[in-house]
């Protein structure tokens, strides 16, 4: 599904990512962990064709994203804010992208319902623009959106930071749920270790740029990553 080849990205003579090999298969769930700076931001960034490499390329079925927009039909992604139009309220925006991948008001509202509960009655009918919401209610807006065109490719970063903890468990039951339900392919980085096992099969560690480690999940996975973080 995805390929990433001899990518690398440097700002200012400073490697920020470097990374000779990466795949993940269709259907597999990838956590993509690392302490702050690691570079998972700049990888999600290039992945999506938000920044080039300085060198390397990226394959999504096959297809290098710099050279063609074929992906973003079955690619969604929310990686912060920035990707929301925040004059539009929650409902306008969802319009908006459903428009994009044509559904319907019908198609959207079905399409909204799993969300229900992670939106706890304070996203849809508030009567206010996306830039007046939380950040975690931003978040949900966003991580919605992304699901929203029933992507093959889910793309997130950060997806439970600024959530609250009842938020953090629907949603990670809901990630759970669009995997079993609809074999989406995702990588999903996290500060949260122990959601994002529980979402992921797989799980890699970025360190300063470079993937020092790529494993399987297992009962032993926290442990062994609580460790690997304990310095
Ligand atoms: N536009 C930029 N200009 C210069 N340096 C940048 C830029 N974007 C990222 N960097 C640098 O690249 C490195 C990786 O940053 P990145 O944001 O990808 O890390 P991250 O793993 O997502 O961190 P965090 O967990 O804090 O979000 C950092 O050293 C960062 O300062």
């Amino acid at each position: 599904m995805l390929e990433v080849k001899n990518i690398e990205k440097i700002y200012s003579g400073k490697m920020a990512v470097n990374i000779p090999e990466l795949s993940l298969a269709a259907g597999e769930a990838v956590g993509l962990v690392g302490n702050n700076g690691a570079g998972k931001t700049t990888l999600f960034r290039m992945i999506l064709d938000l920044i080039r490499p300085s060198k390397g390329e990226v394959y999504s079925k096959g297809l290098n994203v710099a050279q063609s927009e074929d992906w973003k039909a079955y690619t969604g992604s929310h990686l912060d804010e920035g990707f929301l139009i925040d004059y539009l309220t929650a409902e306008e925006y969802f319009k908006f992208i459903g428009d994009l991948h044509g559904l319907s008001e019908g198609d959207i509202t079905e399409r909204l319902l799993p969300f229900m509960d992670l939106f706890n009655d304070e996203i849809l009918n508030q009567r206010k623009y996306i830039r007046d919401f939380s950040k975690g209610n931003q978040k949900k807006i966003g991580i919605a959106a992304a699901v929203l065109s029933n992507p093959e490719l889910l793309i997130l970063d950060e997806p439970f930071a600024n959530l609250d903890p009842s938020s953090q468990i629907r949603l990670k039951n809901l990630l759970r749920n669009l995997r079993t339900q609809k074999q989406m392919t995702m990588f999903i980085s996290s500060h949260d270790l122990s959601h994002v096992i529980e979402v992921c099969e797989r799980i890699m560690i970025l360190e300063k740029g470079q993937l020092v480690q790529d494993m399987q999940t297992n009962e032993n996975t926290l442990r062994e990553l609580e460790s690997y973080f304990t310095v």
